[in-house]
């Protein structure tokens, strides 16, 4: 059981039923396997509607899945042996308002059937981690939002678990509360623990996952490090060579066509040239190009896609939605 992956995601599906005597019914996941390793900072991305909180919830046990099956550390997803070891931040976590910091944590490790005693000691180590000693005595409803997320982290973590799973933590918070959070994580990466980040700030997930899961349409679209998930979906995105050029216009008007390239005026005069160069002779060649022509080069920049970009062309790949489903049947 020590080697069993973080989480381990088998051919989920989740049929949701509705309506009047259940009539309708909704198929939000289909057949998704996952495997997240212990230790690393993980990802989950994916539009509004993609399935993501379904996924999340069937790991916590808060909802059944209809197919398929999920692990937690080797135990099956809901079971006491994984609620143990699972550590939950929800979107909105709302603390008593009559809450200090302190007695919240206190009313959160009783929830847990923890001793006074342990409560006491790993609130004051919790509250350091996510630098909030000094303001534990403090109504928690005085809180800035990223306070109140901090807490919340710490409240996560008050039974020391192995794996975390973090529901948009950053949602609503200014950079430097973003910051502050991306620092906790990657303090608790770096004491070992498993995090399973779900965010709609891919940014966010660039800097601090090692690895991510593109959801959509209750279907996973890929998974893997921003850079493997660039190299999967490169067919359709290649990298950009992007060039701040001057010169007479007439000769840049020839050669874009000529390179295959796009041309914006700037401000200053200059345009900017952006042709794909998926290898260095491709650079060598623009660049010869642009210079035997008389243009002068100002800037030059190789430019992978970014996360968005690998994002929005994972989404938009050609769904099978309309498929019937290998839904297996209902347990
Ligand atoms: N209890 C439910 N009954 C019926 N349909 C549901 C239920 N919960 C979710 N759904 C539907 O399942 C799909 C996936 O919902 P889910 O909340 O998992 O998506 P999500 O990726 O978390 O979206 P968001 O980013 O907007 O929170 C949506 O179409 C949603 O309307």
């Amino acid at each position: 059981m020590t080697d069993a992956p973080a989480i381990d995601v088998r051919q989920i599906h989740k049929r949701y039923h509705d309506g009047w005597f259940a009539r309708k019914s909704f198929l939000a996941l289909r057949g998704v396997d996952l495997t997240v390793r212990r230790g690393e900072a993980f990802g989950l991305l994916g539009p509004n509607g993609a399935g993501k909180t379904t996924l999340i919830k069937i790991l916590l046990g808060i909802v059944r899945s209809t197919g398929g099956a999920a692990f937690l550390l080797g135990h099956p997803a809901g079971s006491r042996g994984a609620r143990q070891r699972v550590g939950y931040l929800p979107e909105n976590l709302n603390f008593p308002a009559h809450h200090t910091a302190l007695q919240a944590l206190r009313f959160y490790g009783r929830l847990n059937s923890l001793d006074e005693a342990v409560i006491r000691s790993r609130s004051r180590d919790l509250l350091d981690l996510v630098g909030l000693v000094g303001r534990e005595t403090e109504l928690v409803r005085k809180y800035s939002k990223g306070m109140r997320q901090r807490l919340g982290l710490a409240q996560a973590m008050l039974h020391e678990p192995e794996l975390l799973i973090l529901d948009e933590p950053t949602d609503g918070l200014d950079p430097v509360g973003r910051s502050e959070i991306r620092r906790i994580i990657t303090r608790l990466k770096n004491q070992g623990k498993t995090v399973f980040l779900n965010s709609h700030i891919l940014q966010e997930v660039e800097l601090v996952c090692d690895r991510v899961a593109i959801l959509a349409t209750g279907k996973l679209r890929g998974v893997g490090t921003p850079s493997e998930l660039t190299t999967q979906f490169h067919g359709a995105l290649s990298a950009r060579l992007c060039i701040e050029v001057s010169g007479a216009p007439e000769v840049l008007e020839q050669i874009g066509p000529q390179l295959d390239a796009e041309l914006q005026p700037l401000p200053d005069g200059r345009w900017q040239l952006t042709a794909h160069a998926d290898s260095q002779s491709d650079v060598d060649r623009t660049v010869d190009r642009l210079r035997s022509s008389n243009l002068s080069i100002h800037k030059l920049e190789r430019k992978r896609p970014t996360l968005e970009e690998v994002f929005l062309s994972a989404v938009n790949t050609q769904d099978d939605a309309l498929l019937p489903s290998s839904e297996p049947a209902h347990n």
